[in-house]
């Protein structure tokens, strides 16, 4: 049963810099459980910045606001504890970790999270099998398991990657930034029908953030979201994609400063 009295993630009047640089600047949005929201918006207007906040990556500086996750403020928290209570943050840009096994790194993360939960860490067996079920589920070969995470993937077979740890993790508020981005016709497909069937859980929510109205062709969104220069300045439903890809974001304005 979803729980459509708390959101799931709350954020209200975010203000983020980096470098003393402000990007964000008083972000609202409200997630409740099997909601699917995209956010869209012109390049350099704060999305991906707004995913690493909400992550906990270390380099932005909360400056005001709250962002809350099942009702509780996790601005503190390290980005390990959020990943724990369930948040997953699927990178713009994968990053290549030279020397670390990709299955040693899938277990690792799998049995941090076990182990955050008071349960025991999987038998290596149970996790063999559980990965490969993950692994077909994405649609990659098991030789990937075996190289070193991200190391010398095309673009396309790093994002199934990261699709693979989130489906691993079973986390439950995805935030998948761009990973439409470098994906052929036949992948944009297969990693959709994926995020699909992960999202018949209906205690899950996702956060897409793309360029893109046909990825929201085959993943259905709730609400898609502008942002404009660090705030949301439009919410609408699936239709405003079309509205976008008509008129572009011109006619959207900030809101105020
Ligand atoms: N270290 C930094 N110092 C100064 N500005 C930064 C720094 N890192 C990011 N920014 C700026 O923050 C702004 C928001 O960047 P962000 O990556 O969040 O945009 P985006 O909406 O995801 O863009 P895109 O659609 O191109 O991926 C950009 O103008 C970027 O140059």
């Amino acid at each position: 049963m979803t729980n459509k009295t708390i959101p799931l993630l709350e954020i209200r009047n975010l203000h983020a810099n980096i470098n003393n640089n402000k990007i964000l600047r008083g972000v609202n949005l409200s997630i409740f459980e099997g909601e699917i929201h995209a956010i869209m918006g012109t390049n350099g207007s704060g999305k991906s910045t707004l995913s690493k906040v909400i992550a906990g990556h270390p380099s932005y500086d909360v400056i005001e606001g709250e962002i809350l996750f099942q009702g509780k403020n996790i601005c503190d928290l390290d980005p390990d504890l959020r990943s724990h209570l369930g948040l997953f943050l699927a990178f713009q840009y994968p990053v290549e970790i030279a020397g670390v096994d990709n299955q040693e790194f899938l277990e690792a993360i799998y049995n941090a999270k076990q182990v955050s939960m008071n349960l025991p860490k999987a038998n290596p067996l149970f996790f063999y099998e559980l990965l490969r079920e993950k692994l077909k589920m994405v649609n990659l070969d098991e030789s990937f398991i075996s190289r070193n995470v991200n190391e010398g993937f095309s673009g396309g077979e790093k994002k199934r990657n990261e699709i693979l740890q989130f489906a691993l993790l079973d986390s439950i508020l995805g935030i998948l930034d761009e990973t439409d981005s470098g994906l052929d016709i036949d992948a944009l497909k297969s990693i959709s029908k994926t995020i699909n069937i992960l999202m018949e859980n209906k205690n899950k929510s996702i956060i897409l953030i793309t360029h893109y109205k046909r990825l929201l062709e085959y993943i259905k969104p709730d609400f898609i979201h502008v942002m404009q220069d660090g705030q949301i300045v439009k919410t609408g439903d699936a239709t405003l994609a079309n509205l976008l890809e008509e008129k572009g974001y011109d006619w959207l304005k900030p809101i105020s400063n």
